[in-house]
């Protein structure tokens, strides 16, 4: 434990408490500017440039920080012509992924990924999953040894260093215009790392919560968006209300039982949280996954996701039919495709191995189990 976070107690509330970031807390301790965490977001997609925003605002206000909050860019040169990086550093806005937001004035984008992480000791990543494996393939050797790491990406990662995750209720668009929501950081042993985390992203409107189950806070957030896929199709189909609860709540068995034969030490609390039953709620009701799927039902599965989530999405991206077919592979693999009819259906409708319509008719195969 590092002698600065000794000096004052850090009392984590049980799980499931509402964690209030202390005001002063390391800012008391740590007041040497070489002692300061420096943060990188890697990532700037919708998601990356609000977690850079709310993280930018605390960096600001906490001197246990540096001030400056780099945000890692994956470049591309807008219709304008000009880079991105280019135009976020000179109008303070990710014009193309959360246009008329001020990220504020110490986020500094950076189309380098080496440089971008070469001083930093908080490492926040925000990409779709479909580009983690890459990204941290690029990362070897050059990260400080004494980094930390946390994941805000819907999909399971393991990135050999020390990694917690953050999930929840959060509809980026709506925490950018600063609407009130909650989130949970998974952390696996420390306390005192949670606690900086949690430090780093709390606000009056965005509150987080650190539980010790860090499986199980992001098999929530990776799992949830396949039930949104499968509500999405609910809605294409116009099937009520009644019918996307339905979904909603035989998903959340499923997610629970998934999460729980892969790891035994998930606990049932987590599904309470904002990561588990919140995020279901959001992304079934409001989110892009949900929004794609019902756009597709509605084509009646004759032009293929990809194609949809092009057009809706102008290149912000879906996790839910990459996770539904990861899931389908371990369901495959370890002989549990019956155990999850709710799953495998959706994955068999996203590659269009079954009609829009079979999301209801799987209900015929049901499990007893659990
Ligand atoms: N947007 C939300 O409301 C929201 C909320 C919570 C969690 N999340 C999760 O956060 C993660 C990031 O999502 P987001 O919304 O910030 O992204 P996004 O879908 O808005 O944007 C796509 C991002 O991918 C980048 N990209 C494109 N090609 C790339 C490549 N080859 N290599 C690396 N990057 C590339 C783009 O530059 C852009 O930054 C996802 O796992 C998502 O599920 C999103
Ligand atoms: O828009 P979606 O479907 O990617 O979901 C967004 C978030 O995960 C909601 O918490």
């Amino acid at each position: 434990m590092a002698p600065a976070l000794e000096a004052k107690q850090v009392v984590l509330p049980q799980e499931g408490e509402t964690t209030v970031a202390p005001n002063n807390f390391l800012n008391s301790v740590v007041n040497d500017a070489t002692h300061r965490s420096k943060v990188t977001v890697i990532g700037s997609g919708n998601w990356g440039s609000v977690a850079a925003k709310l993280i930018a605002s605390n960096t600001l206000r906490l001197s246990s920080f540096h001030d400056e909050v780099r945000m890692w860019v994956y470049e591309e040169t807008l219709r304008s012509g000009e880079q991105l990086t280019d135009v976020i550093n000179r109008t303070n806005e990710n014009v193309k992924y959360l246009p008329g937001i001020k990220l504020g004035k110490n986020v500094v984008a950076d189309p380098d990924l080496e440089s971008a992480v070469k001083d930093s000791n908080m490492l926040v990543f925000v990409t779709p999953h479909q580009f983690m494996e890459g990204i941290c393939k690029r990362l070897v050797g050059k990260i400080r040894e004494d980094s930390e790491a946390i994941s805000l990406v819907k999909g399971m990662e393991h990135l050999g260093i020390n990694c917690s995750v953050l999930m929840g209720a959060n509809i980026a668009n709506e925490i950018a215009v600063e609407k009130f929501s909650e989130a949970t950081v998974g952390y696996r042993l420390n306390r005192e790392v949670a606690e900086r985390w949690v430090q780093l992203f709390y606000t009056h409107y965005f509150i987080v919560t650190a539980v010790q189950d860090v499986e199980g806070v992001e098999l929530c957030g990776t799992l949830k968006n396949v039930v949104a896929i499968a509500a999405g199709f609910v809605d294409g189909l116009e099937m009520g209300n009644n019918t996307k609860a339905a979904i909603m709540r035989l998903g959340l068995r499923e997610m629970k039982a998934f999460s729980k034969l892969l790891f035994p030490s998930v606990k049932d609390s987590t599904f309470f949280e904002s990561c588990g039953v919140a995020d279901l709620i959001t992304t079934c009701l409001g989110g892009r996954n949900r929004k794609v799927a019902e756009a597709y039902a509605r084509n009646g599965g004759k032009r293929s996701f990809d194609e949809v989530e092009a057009e809706m999405l102008q290149g912000q991206k879906l996790q839910g039919v990459s996770t539904a077919s990861e899931v389908y592979e371990v369901l495959s693999h370890r002989g549990w495709l019956e155990l999850f009819p709710l799953f495998s259906t959706v994955h068999e409708i996203s590659t269009g191995l079954l009609p829009p319509s079979a999301i209801v008719e799987y209900s015929e195969k049901l499990p007893k189990s659990f």
